[in-house]
């Protein structure tokens, strides 16, 4: 299939206000499996499926999905390297697979899971080339080097050849690679994968300073949900190729329908608790846990408790996002199958 508009657009992108623009965009692959011994039967994979979505210039959004949801592809796409099947994209109001050189230029990109260093060279010399490659003035490329340097602690690790680096060294020195050419978008493919818990907080710290200070707009994808926490005020949820939300992260919760539980210490064991309110999710001796709507305020409930049993301690607890988002998934298979195909329309992301 043929992109649907190979219109290219202006070369600022400015007009809007958005950095990232997607129309319903498609990537579809083809791949050719073994259906018997000399035959082999080809099969469409439908990568991404018809995704829009928008990106101020400035704003720093997460992209979560499960495995294979299609999250790689759209960053692929996004830098070039991929042309969509199906729909229009615009970076900076560039067609990136049309003008995939003029556009490396003014974005960044890092990929989680392999590095743009060379590997025999020391971390300098990586830098070097890519101060000639992009042709950036040699006082900002100094200064951006220095500034890279001393935020993501490179000072030790500068003639140390890429090979020899831990993971977490040659993430930030990814990182920094990606941001000498002051590029406008960042895209960070899994940007904290494998990183100890240190590694992190300095790989968030960084993108934090970055986005407030310089005004980069962040594109990234990961499975930490940390990171979105963190990091983004907008969160994205790709399934199967498609927006199932796109809104604040605390948004996922009524979009999934979650849970919080009141926690209830009655004064000694009692069968359980019976509200409307509230289901009775599980006893423990005289301890209860009663499941309430997330949406709904908690004090008619405790009010009713109070007033029917003896209680000696109570607390509330918010569901957890992992399981929000886990629930999400579960009922997304669930229409699926009902549907009999997948993709039934995602009502919250339709609601931004
Ligand atoms: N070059 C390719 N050829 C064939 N299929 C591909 C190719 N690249 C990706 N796919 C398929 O497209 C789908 C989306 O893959 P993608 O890597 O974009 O997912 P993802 O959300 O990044 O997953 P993960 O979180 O596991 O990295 C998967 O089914 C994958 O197998």
């Amino acid at each position: 299939m043929e992109m649907t508009d190979g219109v290219t657009g202006d070369a600022t992108g400015d007009v809007t206000g958005d950095v990232i623009e997607l129309d319903g965009v498609a990537k579809s692959f083809v791949v050719r499996r073994r259906a018997g011994l000399f035959r082999r039967e080809k099969r469409e994979v439908r990568a991404v499926d018809g995704l829009s979505f928008r990106v101020a210039r400035g704003e720093m959004v997460g992209c979560i999905g499960p495995n294979g949801a299609g999250k790689s592809t759209t960053i692929k796409m996004l830098t070039g390297i991929l042309t969509p099947s199906a729909g229009r994209l615009r970076v900076a109001g560039v067609d990136p697979s049309v003008e995939r050189t003029r556009l490396a230029r003014r974005i960044g990109v890092v990929f989680g899971q392999r590095t743009t260093l060379w590997w025999d060279l020391p971390l300098r010399d990586s830098y070097r080339l890519m101060h000639r490659m992009y042709r950036v003035p040699d006082r900002r490329f100094r200064e951006n080097l220095d500034r890279c340097v001393e935020l993501l602690d490179l000072a030790e690790l500068l003639d140390v050849p890429v090979r020899q680096l831990s993971l977490g060294q040659r993430m930030r020195g990814d990182i920094a690679a990606a941001l000498l050419h002051d590029p406008e978008v960042l895209y960070l493919d899994e940007p904290t994968i494998g990183l100890d818990v240190i590694s992190k907080a300095k790989v968030r710290a960084f993108l934090r300073d970055l986005n407030t200070e310089s005004g980069t707009t962040v594109l990234l994808t990961t499975h930490d949900l940390t990171d979105v926490e963190q990091l983004c005020r907008r969160v994205l949820v790709i399934d199967h190729g498609r927006l199932m939300y796109d809104g604040a992260l605390s948004g996922l919760h009524s979009a999934a329908e979650s849970e919080r539980t009141l926690v209830v210490d009655l004064e000694r064991e009692l069968p359980p608790v019976e509200t409307e309110l509230a289901r009775t999710v599980r006893v423990e001796g005289p301890r209860q846990w009663l499941a309430f709507p997330a949406s709904q305020s908690a004090a008619p409930l405790v009010a009713a408790v109070v007033e029917r049993y003896p209680v000696a301690d109570l607390s509330v607890r918010e569901p957890d996002i992992e399981a929000v988002i886990a629930r999400m998934y579960a009922e997304r298979a669930a229409a699926t199958t009902a549907d009999g195909a997948p993709g039934a329309e995602p009502g919250p992301a339709a609601a931004r």
